[in-house]
């Protein structure tokens, strides 16, 4: 792993070690049952140790990745205007676009634009370099609140992932997507699997760095339950909803859900939810 100090920086070295590589071609039917058991050890070894894995093997194929990526600068290089045209303030849903400033982490503005497609959310982001004077912050440091997120990230870096309090860089692999877990499946298992800490550092001047997202998550209506863990895992849970005290994780995936957007979006929230806002207060 790329150790790097609290403090943003972009560290380049050791590309290979920064975090797992899981090969989903090991659980595939018809592989040697050692094999498929084998992963399915450290699947749930890294989702316990880490909460954050590179997915190799998974078949999605090199062109559509790169179709992806194509349109999703296509999007961010349309007029503004057009951009504007379906901006989330329009929507009740906190679906559509969010242009630069437009959302907060922590109470501070992402230097980030973004779209938020679909009832499972896809986000396709744009991460422009920083300026003078800028606070790096692409996007703050958070916790994702679903269950599972899929990130495909172009080759410029900048996502880091928070371990034992320090930020450890996760460089672009070639074909891989990063697999981070998110609240739900922490709150589910009592904190046996860990929905990590991680942000990303704003790309150097000149440089412009996009990533588009997949939040697998449950109906905004799922109230999950934790699970009963065999007694060796239940040692090692460290807490599942309330493991950060300042932000507890509330067990219907909807209220989790609106609980962040109302804080990261609220003009959206001003617009449209104005009575839950003072329900709030
Ligand atoms: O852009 C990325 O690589 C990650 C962004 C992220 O963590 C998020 O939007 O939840
Ligand atoms: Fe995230």
């Amino acid at each position: 792993m790329v150790m790097t100090s609290t403090t943003p920086t972009h560290s380049t070295t050791e590309h290979d070690a920064a975090l797992p590589v899981l090969d989903l071609r090991e659980f595939d039917p018809g592989t040697d049952p050692a094999v498929r058991s084998r992963f399915l050890e450290r699947l749930r070894e890294t989702c316990h140790d880490v909460g954050f894995f590179y997915l190799v093997g998974h078949g999605i194929g090199d062109t559509l990745f790169r179709e992806v990526e194509e349109v999703t600068r296509a999007f961010f290089a349309l007029p503004e205007a057009d951009r504007m045209a379906i901006a989330m303030t329009r929507s009740p849903h906190f679906r559509g676009y969010t242009p630069l400033g437009g959302e907060l982490t922590n109470g501070r503005a992402d230097r980030r634009e973004e779209i938020d497609l679909g009832e499972a959310t896809i986000k396709a982001i744009h991460y422009p370099p920083s300026g003078p004077g800028c606070d790096h912050q692409g996007v703050g440091t958070h916790r994702d609140f679903g269950l599972l997120t899929f990130v495909l990230q172009d080759a410029v870096g900048g996502l880091q992932v928070e371990r034992d309090g320090c930020f450890f860089d996760v460089p672009h692999l070639p074909g891989a997507l990063v697999v981070n877990l998110g609240e739900m499946l922490q709150l589910a298992t009592h904190g046996y699997l860990k929905a990590t800490v991680h942000r990303v550092i704003s790309p150097p001047a000149g440089v412009r760095r996009f990533s588009v997202i997949y939040f697998f998550n449950p109906r905004l209506d799922a109230t999950l339950t934790p699970i009963d863990l065999p007694a060796e895992l239940a040692a090692q849970a460290t807490g599942g909803h309330s493991a950060d005290p300042d932000n507890p994780i509330l067990a219907t995936y909807g209220e989790n859900i609106l609980k962040v957007r109302l804080r990261a979006h609220a003009d959206v929230a001003q617009l449209h939810h104005a009575d839950l806002l003072a329900a709030e207060s």
